[in-house]
């Protein structure tokens, strides 16, 4: 039998993967704690109708990863649901940022690069220059925020890095290794002898390589429509449920039961449930956040267990703010809060800008993250509710009370690649490797933290399951 941990997109993932891999079917069992499935994917309808995305609420359609992830919405029927953005779309060229009391645009464009745009004191050509005159420093690891302002000068890694982080983990640009979010730029850096240099040889191959993944026409679509990111109608929760079920009949889903320890037999592991009944299986795919596992296993593999609970993660709160015919001045993706600036806020998106929702403006204030403790720690919901009101109607001139709204504090929701992780990865599938343990990784916390990662990650698990030991025993 094989077992998949957890019923996040991952999990759902590893388990579609699983019904296309296995050599024959039968016994897949996925374990998940809540009444839910889902994981951090959520999209809730308020009692006005309205859909609140209290997770992720768009996807990249680009590259490889891109690309498998149009496939399996291809595959679940889904592709007459899917909502583009395209590259022209305003939200796709307008991402702000908030520093002394103002919102800024980022630029967007080539020509962009030539003009000095505030905050930046001077045009960002000049941080180009200087990418492609300062030498290589030979590293195996170093902060994003030191790596950047090393070849981009300091004002990159404050206001553009310093946030992008924010938007993606919500984390702290000088504690986030570079290895992870911007492998690519580190490695054309290492290459290359510069980012700049690298990113024009790498141009010259037009094509994207799409070597291991398989193209779909949604995604044949995506390039010719230049899509910059796609939700679904009805949310991102709408995968989740088709997921769901493709599978019933074929996996056995079991809700409200919590995997409590793990045990690896001579072969295979033996799963003990919340309801102290336990389960025998051939291997097991872990779709469950790397603490999370680690406290499973920690028993029987301390050192492992250690390694998995490391990986520090952080609580977001997520606050959906909406408003009734009351339009935004704006049109833009959203606004992020360099940390310099010292908000309690992590950032704004404007949800309706994307993706319109009759007359209602909707936005989603995310605050914490890597400063979580610093500004709520012990704190209520109201509270936080009332600060998000707050900084909207100083920042964005919405009106003070909005007239639906819904809070929530996803708690460990999002994972720090800090200084290290890659060696801390490697340890973990060595570990798993030197012991032979039927142990298959996937989830967030170990090679990129977006949806496209997450189920890329489950298709490579499973792929890599050694099938054999499960037909000799499952027989
Ligand atoms: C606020 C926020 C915004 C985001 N925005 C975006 C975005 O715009 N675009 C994007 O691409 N990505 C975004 N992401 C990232 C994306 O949501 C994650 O990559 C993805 O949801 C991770 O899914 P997962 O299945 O790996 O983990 P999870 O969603 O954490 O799923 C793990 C599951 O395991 C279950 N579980 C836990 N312990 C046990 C146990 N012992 N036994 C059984 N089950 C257990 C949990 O209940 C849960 O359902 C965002 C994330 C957050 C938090
Ligand atoms: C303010 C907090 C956050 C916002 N979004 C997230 C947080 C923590 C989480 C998140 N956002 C994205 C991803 C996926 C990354 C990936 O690998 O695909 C995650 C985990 C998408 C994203 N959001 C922003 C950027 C630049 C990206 C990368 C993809 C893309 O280019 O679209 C920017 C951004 N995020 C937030 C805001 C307010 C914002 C910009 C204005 C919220």
């Amino acid at each position: 039998m094989s077992l998949i941990l957890g019923g996040g997109i991952s999990g759902l993932a590893a388990a579609f993967y699983a019904l296309k891999s296995a050599p024959k079917p039968g016994a897949i069992t996925l374990l998940e704690s809540s009444s839910r499935l889902g994981g951090w994917v959520r999209s809730v309808q308020s009692p006005e109708g309205l859909i609140f995305e209290k997770g992720p609420r768009t996807i990249r359609p680009k590259g490889r990863l891109g690309a498998n992830t149009l496939k399996l919405v291809e595959d679940l029927g889904l592709a007459d649901q899917v909502i583009p953005i395209t590259s022209s779309h305003p939200t796709a060229q307008n991402r702000l940022i908030y520093v002394n009391k103002k919102l800024h645009k980022l630029p967007s464009n080539f020509f962009s690069l030539f003009k000095t745009h505030s905050p930046f004191s001077k045009p960002l050509i000049f941080s180009i220059l200087h990418d492609l005159t300062t030498k290589t420093v030979p590293k195996t690891d170093e902060s994003i925020y030191d790596f950047v302002s090393r070849r981009f000068g300091s004002e990159v890694a404050d206001y553009a890095v310093s946030s992008m982080i924010c938007g993606i983990c919500a984390g702290d640009a000088k504690k986030i290794s570079v290895n992870f979010l911007m492998a690519k730029l580190f490695e054309l850096e290492q290459l290359h002898g510069g980012v700049i240099k690298g990113a024009i040889k790498e141009m010259m191959s037009k094509r994207p390589d799409l070597s291991g993944y398989e193209e779909s026409e949604l995604y044949r679509r995506s390039r010719i429509e230049k899509w910059s990111v796609w939700s679904v109608e009805g949310g991102l929760q709408t995968i989740v449920n088709t997921l769901g079920e493709h599978l019933s009949n074929k996996v056995e889903v079991k809700m409200d039961t919590t995997c409590t320890n793990l045990e690896f037999l001579e072969k295979g592991v033996k799963v003990t449930l919340n309801n102290d009944q336990h389960i025998e299986a051939n291997h097991v795919v872990s779709a469950l956040p790397a603490p999370k596992l680690g406290m499973l296993l920690h028993k029987q593999h301390p050192t492992l267990g250690n390694l998995l609970s490391s990986i520090e993660h952080v609580n977001v709160a997520v606050i959906n703010l909406a408003y009734e015919n009351i339009p935004m001045k704006q049109n833009a993706f959203g606004f992020l809060v360099p940390p310099r600036e010292k908000l309690p806020i992590l950032g704004v998106v404007f949800d309706s800008c994307c993706f319109e929702q009759a007359d209602w403006t909707i936005l989603t204030v995310m605050m914490g993250g890597a400063w979580y403790d610093t500004y709520f720690k012990g704190q209520s919901k109201e509270y936080i509710l009332d600060i998000a009101c707050r900084y909207v109607h100083e920042i964005l001139d919405m009106p003070r009370t909005p007239h639906a709204q819904h809070v929530e504090i996803l708690k460990a929701c999002i994972p720090q690649y800090t200084l290290g992780h890659a060696a801390r990865v490697k340890d973990i599938q060595g570990y798993i490797d030197t012991h032979q343990l039927p142990l298959y990784l996937t989830g967030s916390s170990y090679d990129g933290v977006g949806v496209n990662d997450v189920i890329a990650l489950s298709k490579k698990a499973v792929e890599s399951i050694k099938w054999q030991h499960w037909g000799a025993q499952a027989g």
